[in-house]
């Protein structure tokens, strides 16, 4: 199976070497080390890759896929490592590369990639994260000296929680409003919002901080303690015109703006940019659900308690209710291993065609997948420490350095329910446009046949309550496009009607809740859709037929939980039955291939490190434990 899920099996091969070779960086207890001890051991993580030859910003830049499979490979490594390399090369980098034009990559792109140029991302301000159109830093320029004067206004504008700012970064892509005299000759000035700009930070050889720049320590955080967060205020900085990254508008001397879109396209445009640091964060989580998954499942096998009185304790996996917290996560692991995979593919073609409508879509598949993956794994994360007991506690065990350093991805690169409401807003353009009969794209196409979907199921097929049949991708697919479909219909129409009384901000408000279940269902669609495919496509009998139980299981747990199939009569009580059997049948039969099937994450003992979990003390479970602990195993 492991060949079969990892075709840049290579480069994960090298890359675990590379840290067996240095085990210094692989530390038993994050918690542990200081802040100071953190930080510095990120610097050692990402010097490490680089003197081993990677070139992460020619990754990101060219060999996209590498990219991302680089950061699910270092996120059981240390995710403060993995959150770093994304800050110095997706927003600092990609930033440069990518709201720049030929002049600013031509003069970035070297020092970027090798570290000469470590740098931040500088968009957050106190008062706002989320509404970046409501940032206050200004850029005002003068036209004189032909520079652009950079200023926090007051303390709400404040840049906060800039990664790299802290300590190492020399430079930064700050967001701020770009002013420009007014054209009539007023002596107004015309502000045409938030735009990028490169501003130097510290000198290149001093590294004291530069003229007017004042950065202080964001201090200790929950997690991503390796990472140096700082907040900065600027007071008249003054940078070249030829510092704003003018791909999306340019400003000529004297202060003439011009820009081929309207703001809000280029406002868009802009933030569009951006999707790859979301792909990056979503391969992350899903390694950290991956690995998280293999202990809990690996210790499961061997742990036991209690058992028959006439016969031996049993493994606490042999338990349903254990069986029915973890199968379940190992199925929707693989379903998002299948869906991040294909995100990646559509990112690549993205780039390849620069096809507005893929864009569009690479944008909402991004902010959906990033948003239910990440909220998935920090709650797959606490169950999983739960179902290890108290030794999932254990510090080593890392399920506490893990949900305290992964918990954040909900929020950073776009908080998750405001990146659900994108999903939302792009379904519903969708569902518009097939009734102007504009063309829609591959992603949302099941979305014409909504007027089918939404059809009052047939009562035969409703009360059908065969094992074939519930496990026909035909129905399992149509289900979850059902209530999309369902979802969509009844959200279009809420909105209309409340729209008229309340106006579309706060009708939207009102809506909220179902908007956001409408993007949830919408990713479980793709995603079921990804996971049958991966099935499809396994040549191998036996793996196929794990695959294939997991991805019935991914979908049934889905149909078995929303009420909404019940509400329907979509499916009749009995029916509802005999899927909850069938999700007990699955999940016992997966139990027993369970262990081979976390084995396939191939996660190697020296990277996964939890003594609970490692391959090699499935026969001896606690020896491994008990020498984390100082103890020599008895005999
Ligand atoms: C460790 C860390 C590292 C970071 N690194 C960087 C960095 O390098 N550069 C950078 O620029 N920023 C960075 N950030 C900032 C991060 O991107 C923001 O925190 C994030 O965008 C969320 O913004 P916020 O904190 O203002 O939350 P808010 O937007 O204030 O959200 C607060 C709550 O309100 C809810 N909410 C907000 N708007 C809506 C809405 N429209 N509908 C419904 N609910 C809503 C949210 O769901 C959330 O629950 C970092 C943050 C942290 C903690």
């Amino acid at each position: 199976m492991e060949h079969y899920l990892d075709d840049l099996r290579s480069l994960k091969l090298e890359v675990y070497e590379l840290f067996r070779q240095h085990p210094d960086l692989l530390p038993p207890v994050l918690e542990a080390l200081t802040k100071e001890q953190q930080r510095d051991l990120v610097r050692k993580c990402m010097h490490c890759i680089l003197d081993a030859g990677y070139s992460p910003m020619f990754f990101f830049n060219t060999d996209f896929k590498k990219y991302f499979y680089l950061a699910e490979l270092l996120s059981m490594i240390d995710l403060s490592t993995t959150v770093k390399l994304g800050v110095q090369y997706s927003l600092w980098g990609g930033s440069v590369m990518n709201l720049g034009t030929e002049r600013h990559r031509k003069q970035y792109f070297e020092d970027i990639d090798k570290l000469r140029l470590p740098g931040c991302f500088a968009m957050t301000e106190l008062r706002h994260g989320s509404n970046v159109a409501a940032l206050q830093t200004e850029a005002v320029l003068d036209v004189a000296t032909d520079e652009w004067v950079i200023n926090t206004p007051d303390d709400g504008a404040l840049k906060w929680w800039i990664g790299n700012a802290a300590e190492d970064g020399k430079m930064g892509t700050v967001f701020a409003r770009l002013k420009v005299p007014a054209p009539d000759g007023s002596g107004a000035v015309d502000d045409h919002g938030v735009h990028a700009f490169i501003v130097p930070l510290r000198d290149m050889a001093s590294h004291e901080l530069l003229p007017g720049v004042d950065i202080r320590d964001c201090g200790y955080k929950v997690g991503l303690n390796g990472i140096d967060n700082g907040m900065l205020r600027f007071t008249n900085v003054r940078v070249a015109r030829e510092n704003l990254l003018d791909r999306f508008a340019t400003v000529e001397r004297g202060g003439k703006y011009s820009s081929p879109f309207t703001a809000s396209k280029r406002f868009a445009a802009t933030l569009g940019e951006l999707t790859g640091g979301r792909v990056g964060l979503t391969t992350a989580s899903v390694g950290v659900l991956k690995g998280a998954l293999t202990i809990a499942v690996r210790y499961g096998a061997q742990r036991q308690q209690f058992g028959p009185p006439d016969g031996s304790e049993i493994a606490v996996l042999d338990y349903q209710s254990q069986q029915q917290k973890l199968m379940p996560m190992l199925a929707t692991c693989y379903a998002l291993h299948f869906t991040k995979n294909f995100l990646i593919e559509q990112y690549v073609e993205m780039k390849r065609t620069k096809d507005e409508e893929l864009v569009a879509d690479v944008h909402s598949l991004s902010a959906g997948l990033k948003a239910y993956t990440t909220g998935y794994t920090a709650s797959a994360l606490s169950i999983c420490r739960e179902c290890c007991g108290g030794h999932g506690y254990a510090a080593v065990n890392r399920f506490g350095a893990l949900r305290s350093d992964h918990d954040i991805f909900q929020t950073f690169e776009g908080d998750n329910t405001v990146l659900l409401q994108q999903v939302a807003a792009m379904l519903l353009k969708r569902y518009k446009e097939q009734f102007s009969g504009a063309p829609i794209s591959a992603t949302y196409n099941y979305l014409r046949q909504w007027a089918a979907d939404t059809l009052p199921p047939n009562p035969l097929v409703s009360h059908e309550t065969d094992m074939r049949h519930l496990r026909d991708p035909a129905f399992l697919v149509r289900s979850l496009r059902y209530r999309t479909a369902r979802l969509l219909h009844t959200a279009a129409l809420r909105l209309r009607k409340h729209t008229r009384r309340l106006g579309s901000f706060h009708a939207w408000n009102k809506c909220l809740p179902h908007l956001l279940a409408l993007s949830r269902a919408h990713i479980e669609s793709v995603m079921l859709d990804c996971f049958l495919e991966g099935v499809n496509k396994c040549v191998d009998a036996e793996c196929r037929k794990a695959l294939k139980a997991m991805a019935d299981l991914f979908a049934l747990q889905r149909i078995q939980s929303d009420i909404i199939f019940r509400n329907d009569d979509y499916v009749a009580p009995e029916k509802q039955k005999a899927i909850q059997r069938l999700i007990e049948i699955l999940c016992s039969e997966l139990r027993s291939v369970a262990v081979p099937l976390v084995d396939a994450f191939s996660i190697p003992d020296h990277i996964l490190r939890a003594p609970i979990g490692l391959a090699s003390g499935q026969s001896d479970p606690y020896s491994a434990y008990l020498q984390s602990m100082g103890y020599a195993a008895s005999a």
